[in-house]
């Protein structure tokens, strides 16, 4: 990994963590409108299949939508550090009495239930954490190359669903980040601002 990687990483999350609460919270509450926003507009009536997050480390906080998103019975999945190789995410249907387990970063994901899996070309929208986007779509994470390593053969096959959209303060947007073949470019970053599509 290029220590320009590493810095930008170390000064995005720094930045992230400095957002006050009240700003989490404003941030909380664009994304919902904005991602509910982006969901009528491609197909109103459908039940979709959404892959989200539980935030973490400053991250653009998804909570707010979690509910929203439950309150007009969509389905919802969080990541799960695949039990056996711990390289890959599974997304396993997350509702509210889902029992949780901590992973090996203290985030929550829900316990294994290999029945409650949705296999990923079945997921209509991966909403995805990320450290870092620039004005080409290109996504910097947390560095465990989960992500990437998950969506790689449905982005090798040029599949067209899941619809990847990487979520993110205003602050974690760079000129340009230094690439690796392994990235995963979105074609959408929503903001709390600004909905950017390449
Ligand atoms: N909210 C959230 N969930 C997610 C991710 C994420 O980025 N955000 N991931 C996205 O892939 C996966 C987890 N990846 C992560 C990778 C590193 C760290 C982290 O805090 N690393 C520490 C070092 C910890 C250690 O090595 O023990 C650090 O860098 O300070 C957290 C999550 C799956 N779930
Ligand atoms: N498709 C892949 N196949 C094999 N290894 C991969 C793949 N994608 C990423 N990796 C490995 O993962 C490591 C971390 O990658 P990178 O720094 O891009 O992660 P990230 O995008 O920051 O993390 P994440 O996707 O978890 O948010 C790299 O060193 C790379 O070796």
């Amino acid at each position: 990994m290029s220590n320009n990687r590493a810095q930008i990483r170390h000064d995005i999350r720094k930045a992230r963590n400095n957002l006050s609460k009240n700003q989490q919270e404003l941030a909380a509450e664009s994304l919902k409108v904005n991602f509910i926003q982006h969901l009528k507009s491609i197909n109103p009536a459908k039940k979709s299949h959404i892959a989200l997050y539980l935030s973490n480390d400053g991250e653009l906080d998804t909570s707010l939508l979690i509910n929203e998103l439950w309150n007009t019975d969509q389905a919802i999945y969080l990541p799960i550090i695949h039990p056996f190789n711990g390289a890959n995410l599974l997304f396993q249907r997350y509702e509210k009495n889902s029992p949780m387990r901590a992973n090996r970063y203290g985030i929550l994901e829900p316990k294994l239930n290999c029945s409650q899996i949705c296999p990923l070309p079945e997921l209509d929208y991966v909403l995805m954490p990320l450290v870092a986007f620039d004005k080409f779509g290109n996504r910097l994470g947390m560095g465990g190359g989960f992500y990437d390593r998950t969506l790689a053969r449905l982005y090798e096959q040029h599949w067209q669903q899941p619809q990847l959209i990487g979520l993110a303060h205003a602050c974690q947007q760079v000129d340009e980040l230094p690439i690796e073949s392994w990235d995963v470019p979105l074609k959408t970053i929503i903001t709390p601002d600004k909905t950017y599509c390449w």
